[in-house]
């Protein structure tokens, strides 16, 4: 049988290290890219504007390969496995591919794509590269059952062995490409050209997003990152982001590139390796503590990858229950980084506007919205993560969610001192910079004072042009008050649920230390869970 083949781009959208996409123009004899606009595909439904044009700039890129041998990519609307079967019966397709989406969220699409391309005769190709493992070698290497805590992930990790190395880029030279009649372009919906958010209905509102999409930015700035990296090997640490979170230098992060697949997670884990090799004289890092954070992500998407309530509190085997307010106008203060606390303020407005922020302000905003002061169910700040994060992943930001504020009876979390939105940000980013950059109304403020500018005397504020409760909203709540309540209502529950069931955890005092960036001096406060 002659092979006709289609590689359906959702993430992974990239040429190198695509092994499903390496298969599919393998003794081809035509060759179609596809994208398809299904209102869900790519993480479309829950996205706000910087993730819609992240996804818009990836997609032209990707694109604009293709055009450079020879092809373009075919972006259709409509149900893909509708379309696979039009592409079979009017351009005899007869191979479909396409990157593993471990989530459960994709599991109905691609059993129906699956089936369908079952009862058409034709062959599906299925390969893993988004993540480093197969979660579902994970998961039953750990007994049928997804690892609860990170160490219990890196325990099974280890026995499965390395994970596999990147695939080089495929060879165009001798693929044929499959063109599109007329005719079917009308039927599929075939999009002239890569569509802009706009033309699919999102509108920008002050966003400035940072970041920029596409396979060939993310391995230009993969180069400046591992420059940062190879600086710490030589300096003898590693993990540099963690150890200095910087808040004011250029942006530095991949996890945009890694949630869209425009860089290979294999490609960041082998590379960070060969680093730190060449740094030591070929002394080998057999640990995956040189990656260590690649390492969560891996967690948390094997978590998810059998339990579709995974984004959920109720129904959701691994979340504790949790009587959370509703308080609709804290909430909206929160999102609007209107809350009255400076650097919580920063964090939300930087993230609305450049659609990402560091992973110290993530978990600042997801204590202070959750069991730290507001005491709101993580499932609301889910929904806002989902909506102006360009790395928002239905799985990695659930988990982390959770993580932070469900496992908030975990005793060694109860800690108000150490994740205090004051002092957390102090100890964050110690200039004010930060703050005065996000929060201009702030700006003008002496130092003493930008951190509490409740504490301004009225005079200061009349005179540096910012009075609070007028240009600056007062605190919404007195976090020390707030998080007393709390502490105690968490201690209430934790009391009364004489057995946990099994749920989402931390591993250890250290890990919570190392997760939340806390200096060594907060150890004690953990490990005494210290009000
Ligand atoms: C409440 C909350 C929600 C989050 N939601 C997301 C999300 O939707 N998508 C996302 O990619 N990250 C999420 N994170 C994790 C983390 O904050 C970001 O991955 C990180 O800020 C990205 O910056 P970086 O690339 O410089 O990280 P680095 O420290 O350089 O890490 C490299 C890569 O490892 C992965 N990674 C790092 N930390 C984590 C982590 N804790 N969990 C999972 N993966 C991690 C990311 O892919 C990241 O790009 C969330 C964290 C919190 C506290």
């Amino acid at each position: 049988m002659s092979k006709v083949s289609v590689h359906w781009f959702r993430h992974g959208l990239r040429f190198h290290d695509n092994p499903a996409l390496f298969e599919a123009i393998n003794d081809a004899e035509r060759f179609y890219a596809v994208f398809i606009i299904d209102g869900e595909s790519a993480g479309t439904k829950t996205s706000g504007y910087n993730r819609a044009q992240f996804l818009y700039e990836s997609l032209c890129d990707l694109d604009s390969e293709l055009k450079a041998v020879g092809s373009q990519l075919f972006i259709f609307n409509g149900v893909p496995a509708e379309i696979f079967t039009t592409l079979h019966r009017e351009a005899g397709v007869t191979h479909l591919s396409f990157e593993q989406d471990c989530e459960a969220i994709w599991n109905q699409r691609d059993d129906d794509v699956r089936r369908t391309c079952l009862e058409l005769g034709m062959e599906v190709i299925e390969k893993i590269s988004h993540t480093l493992w197969d979660p579902f070698d994970i998961i039953d290497a750990n007994g049928g059952q997804p690892p609860l805590t990170y160490e219990m992930f890196v325990q099974v990790a280890q026995v499965l062995g390395d994970p596999p190395r990147a695939l080089p880029n495929p060879e165009w030279d001798d693929v044929i490409f499959g063109e599109i009649t007329d005719e079917l372009a009308t039927k599929l919906k075939l999009a002239p050209q890569v569509p802009t958010p706009e033309m699919q209905g999102w509108t920008q509102n002050g966003e400035a997003p940072v970041y920029v999409g596409g396979e060939r930015r993310a391995l230009q700035h993969l180069k400046s990152r591992l420059r940062v990296e190879e600086d710490a090997f030589r300096d003898g640490y590693i993990l540099p982001n963690q150890v200095n979170p910087d808040f004011l230098g250029p942006p530095l992060s991949m996890s945009a590139a890694l949630r869209f697949g425009c860089l290979s997670v294999r490609k960041f884990y082998w590379d960070v390796h060969e680093t730190y090799n060449k740094v030591n004289r070929g002394q080998s890092s057999a640990t995956h503590s040189l990656t260590a954070q690649l390492i969560w992500r891996e967690f948390f998407y094997c978590m998810s990858a059998n339990n579709p309530k995974y984004d959920q509190m109720k129904q959701n085997p691994i979340c504790i229950q949790i009587p959370w307010y509703k308080n609709p106008d804290h909430l909206k203060a929160w999102e609007m980084g209107q809350t009255g606390y400076p650097f919580i303020d920063a964090c939300m407005r930087q993230m609305r506007k450049e659609g990402w922020i560091h992973h110290v302000g993530r978990t600042a905003v997801a204590c202070f919205l959750t069991r730290g002061d507001l005491w709101i169910s993580w499932e609301e700040g889910l929904k806002v993560f989902y909506k102006y994060l360009i790395d928002a992943d239905w799985s990695v930001a659930a988990g982390n969610w959770m993580w932070v504020s469900s496992s908030a009876f975990e005793r060694q979390l109860d800690c108000s001192v150490c994740v205090c939105p004051v002092a957390y940000g102090k100890r964050l980013e110690p200039t004010g910079e930060y703050i005065r950059r996000y929060v201009p109304e702030l700006a003008s403020l002496p130092h003493d004072y930008i951190f509490e500018p409740w504490k301004a005397p009225s005079k200061v504020q009349e005179k540096f042009g910012c009075i609070v409760g007028k240009d600056y909203p007062k605190r919404i709540v007195r976090h020390k008050t707030a998080s007393k309540a709390n502490y105690k209502m968490m201690k209430n529950i934790r009391d009364s649920l004489k057995l946990a069931p099994k749920h989402c955890a931390p591993s250890n005092a250290d890990e919570i230390r190392q997760y939340l960036r806390l200096p060594k001096a907060c150890f004690h406060n953990i490990v005494e869970g210290k009000y």
